[in-house]
């Protein structure tokens, strides 16, 4: 249900008290989707990518490969991509908030026979950004601005070389310059100087979805990768079902008691939301992964864990949601960089999770969160999809929580209100 307060657009999260038992499908992932379509623009044919996330972030990627000439069509649903590359050319590239757009898109840009403009979504003007466009001035390409808006001077081709540069803020830069590196005149080399590189998962990522593209990328020693010059080869790509979009209803099943089924859960994944499994056992579910999908079982008391987060940075909204209803306290450490994510997300979860009744302190790297009694109120979402959805998983044992701009869950996950109200009423959601 929905209303309007103050201009802002109110949806009453629902509150459940009987155990769960459902069914929940899970779309593509986002980062598979987004990566498969940046190689399938720079392959060397036509590329056919199957189950696809159709999202704010993904048509936002598939908006401006088109900009920049590169012929996409769908079928079906929409989530059956056939990609044919062209000569990348100029155009404006709006990024949305998507992080993926703004980190691996200016490479691409790069090879444009024009100026490449880049803007975004306000909040996207104080994600850090520069350290791809100094990488790319490094490599040859020559770059106007430090952060969004910023424009790409394509001259057709990139020089490529050796960098080094500081991926302490986001694993997008080096997987950025990686997915695009095999088309560099010289390759690269990219060297890593800095604190510790976060979300390592997702650079695995990269690496495995270029190396079924015919890319091989080298680590002669830790934290430097090697990518010589080759073809990037058209592929067929089937995306695995986005991971962490999962997590928020399997957290419901942790937090309510009962269980939640994802079929399709794949055996073996490079997506950091696979992490999940290992996380809700710790808190005390059960879960099991078998021929049915991954099945989390929960009586619906948790207890809180002492987990270093940096791989799975991305997660900590559905954790830190889980740690506030949890019967003992949680330390969530080595996730500095979320300041940098969609929004200050430890500033935003310690100040929602404190303005319905609890105890959240942000910390120089994490949160220490101190499970007491909940009230309801608004939850605020900062547009960003994962608050909003941390919001709707305290709701189902807080009464009242009003969950402000629900419909910010499409950044990566359309239609979520509808999946979480089928979710409760026990059917298949999707
Ligand atoms: O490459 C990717 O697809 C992503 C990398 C991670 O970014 P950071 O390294 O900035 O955390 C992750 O949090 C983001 O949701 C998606
Ligand atoms: C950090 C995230 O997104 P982005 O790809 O915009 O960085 C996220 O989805 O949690």
């Amino acid at each position: 249900m929905m209303r309007k307060d103050m201009g802002m657009t109110l949806w009453s999260a629902p509150h459940h008290e009987e155990p769960l038992e459902a069914v929940v499908a899970v779309p593509g992932s986002k980062s598979a989707t987004n990566r498969a379509l940046i190689l399938a623009a720079l392959a060397d044919g036509e590329s056919h990518i199957v189950g696809a996330l159709r999202s704010r972030d993904t048509d936002l990627m598939i908006n401006a490969l088109r900009t920049l000439g590169v012929d996409i069509t769908e079928a079906g649903d929409g989530t059956d991509l056939t990609v044919r590359p062209n000569d990348i050319r100029g155009g404006d590239v709006d990024c949305g908030l998507a992080g993926t757009v703004m980190r691996f898109l200016p490479a691409v840009a790069a090879f444009a026979d024009g100026d490449v403009h880049f803007d975004g979504d306000e909040q996207a003007r104080v994600r850090p950004q520069s350290v791809t466009l100094d990488a790319l001035r490094a490599l040859g390409v020559t770059v106007t601005g430090n952060a969004l808006p910023f424009t790409v001077h394509g001259q057709g081709a990139v020089p490529g070389g050796d960098i080094t540069l500081d991926a302490s803020g986001s694993s997008q830069f080096i997987s950025g310059l990686l997915l695009a590196a095999a088309r560099f005149s010289n390759g690269v080399t990219i060297r890593h100087s800095g604190g510790r590189v976060p979300s390592t998962p997702h650079i695995d990522m990269t690496v495995a979805m270029l190396a079924h593209a015919g890319v091989t990328v080298n680590t002669p020693e830790p934290a430097v990768w090697q990518v010589e010059p080759t073809t990037i080869r058209a592929s067929d790509w089937v995306i695995e079902p986005d991971l962490s979009n999962a997590t928020p209803f399997l957290a419901a099943a942790a937090v309510v008691g009962g269980s939640v089924t994802v079929p399709h859960w794949p055996t073996h994944t490079t997506q950091a939301g696979d992490h999940i499994r290992g996380i809700l056992a710790d808190m005390g579910c059960s879960v099991n992964l078998s021929d049915s999908g991954l099945t989390v079982t929960s009586s619906g008391e948790l207890q809180g864990i002492d987990a270093d987060l940096s791989d799975v940075g991305e997660l900590t909204p559905t954790i830190a949601a889980l740690a506030a209803l949890a019967s003992t306290p949680s330390r969530l450490r080595g996730i500095a960089h979320l300041r940098g994510h969609e929004t200050d997300r430890l500033a935003a979860l310690a100040t929602e999770i404190n303005r319905i009744g609890g105890n959240c302190e942000e910390t120089a790297d994490g949160l220490f969160i101190t499970p007491v009694t909940l009230h309801g109120g608004t939850w605020h979402s900062y547009h960003d999809h994962r608050m909003a959805t941390a919001g709707a998983i305290l709701g189902l044992r807080v009464p009242n929580i009003k969950v402000e701009d629900i419909g910010t869950t499409a950044k990566t996950l359309p239609g979520f209100e509808k999946m979480w109200a089928r979710m409760l009423q026990g059917g298949d959601a999707l």
